[in-house]
């Protein structure tokens, strides 16, 4: 398994927002109250935000950003909104009208199919779901509970989640089908398909240089999320476990809402307590919301006047959303050569060590077989001054050396003497002065 550390650069980028309005559906009639005034939301005239046609969402907020994810960076795509405003729609969509699921494993391969270098690309997925905060494996027949585990190097990972290699996206495609039809759906008075889960489709692309000494790993990944839908009981006329499911939503869905909040308030105010750690959907979503992501946010909305409270709350949402910044790095690793790789390294190396040594012996023994020959003697002269200018220089530098030691000995002896001549001195003038006082007494 490579190991991938994102290198020191990372650049600051704020969360991309984008606001898909449904069409009204033949259940809701009535009145349409949201209009689009040049790129701006209005709501019956009371709020404001920006506004992305439904065709332009993908080309506009996240092709560039997909893109991206095969040089080595970390995508986020989330729909949120409230139940039967178009989440599952806006990301998984229907034949005649592809999600942003679809168009953007279209993108990531179309790139790696136009890549001009040599790299060799793999790219595995993985489908996951989140249903009354316990973690279903979407892409296994029966799956069992999965657990969240912090790692160090990788963030959130689901340990036992199958991760497949495709080389296609038509084959993602039919294990995205595949996950859909295992997904928890109900039908309730708002949306007949309603999914009960939040559903996260991961799609990692790593690629390696062909090169064979080289062991450099770039790896990006893509999280697609379609979130259940919040929703209000009395709306929803469910009881029972359909209740429940709901009220398991409206929790995960809350503690998104507390984090986007906070995240929005640290950005204004400076540090504030994130509270990722109260869902299983805020510890997914933690590098998207804050980490090492490009994340964009797909605010759905329904235009009907009866969800006129759920898509103002929605925009408010979106609204504080794009304050939230994180910071994309690209993630640059080396793999973790195996030691049988070593060796096949060692081995060519030896190879091509012998095949040298050769190629040397060879051209010694040319030299020795034809002395006559001209350049071969002019060489061999050359070689011979070189030789002997080399040992006189050495001869040059051993005497040298002799003089300097010499010299200092001389220089000890000199001082030595120097040294005795001081105390000779010293002790006539001690007499001296003994013999002028005796001639004074
Ligand atoms: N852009 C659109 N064009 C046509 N129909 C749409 C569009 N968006 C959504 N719909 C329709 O609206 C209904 C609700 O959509 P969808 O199931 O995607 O909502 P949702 O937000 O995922 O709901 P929930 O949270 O309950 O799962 C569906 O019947 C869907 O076909």
């Amino acid at each position: 398994m490579p190991s991938i550390r994102a290198p020191a650069a990372r650049k600051a980028t704020t969360l991309s927002v984008a606001v898909k309005c449904r069409p009204l559906t033949d259940r809701e009639g009535g009145r349409d109250i949201v209009r689009v005034n040049n790129d701006k939301v209005i709501v019956e005239l009371i709020f404001l935000l920006f506004y992305m046609k439904s065709i332009g969402v993908y080309e506009r907020s996240i092709q560039s950003t997909i893109a991206g994810v095969i040089q080595g960076l970390n995508a986020t795509v989330f729909a949120y909104g409230s139940t039967g405003s178009g989440k599952t729609y806006t990301m998984v969509g229907t034949k005649d009208d592809p999600g942003l699921m679809v168009l953007s494993l279209n993108t990531i391969f179309n790139r790696i199919k136009n890549d001009k270098s040599s790299d060799v690309f793999q790219v595995t997925c993985s489908y996951l779901e989140v249903y009354n905060e316990v973690i279903y494996d979407l892409l296994e027949k029966s799956s069992g509970h999965l657990e969240l585990r912090e790692d160090p190097e990788q963030g959130i990972v689901v340990p036992g989640l199958r991760c497949i290699k495709v080389n296609s996206a038509d084959k993602i495609l039919e294990l995205l089908n595949l996950g859909n039809s295992r997904r928890k759906t109900e039908s309730t008075e708002v949306n007949e398909t309603s999914s009960r889960s939040h559903a996260v489709l991961e799609i990692s692309v790593t690629r390696k240089q062909r090169d064979k000494y080289s062991n450099q790993v770039i790896r990006g990944k893509l999280a697609l999320v379609d979130l259940a839908g919040s929703e209000r009981a009395c709306e929803t006329n469910s009881g029972g476990q359909k209740l429940r499911d709901g009220a398991n939503i409206n929790r995960s869905l809350l503690a998104l809402a507390n984090c986007i909040n906070a995240l929005g308030k640290q950005q204004k105010k400076g540090l504030a307590y994130v509270p990722y750690r109260n869902s299983k959907l805020t510890r997914i979503l933690k590098d998207g919301l804050s980490g090492n992501s490009q994340t964009i946010m797909i605010a759905t909305i329904s235009p009907a006047v009866s969800q006129y409270h759920h898509t103002v709350n929605t925009l408010k949402y979106a609204d504080r959303a794009k304050e939230i910044k994180t910071h994309i790095q690209k993630n640059i690793g080396t793999i973790n050569t195996h030691v049988s790789d070593y060796q096949r390294m060692i081995d060519s190396l030896q190879i091509e060590v012998s095949q040298l040594r050769k190629e040397l012996a060879d051209k010694e023994t040319q030299l020795i077989a034809k002395p006559t020959e001209k350049a071969s003697d002019d060489e061999l002269s050359w070689l011979d001054t070189l030789s002997h200018e080399t040992s006189e220089n050495v001869q040059e530098r051993i005497n040298l050396q002799k003089a300097l030691f010499e010299i200092e000995e001389m220089n000890i002896s000199n001082h030595n003497e120097l040294q005795n001549l001081d105390d000779a001195i010293a002790k006539q003038q001690v007499k001296y002065h003994c013999v002028l006082n005796l001639i004074k007494i």
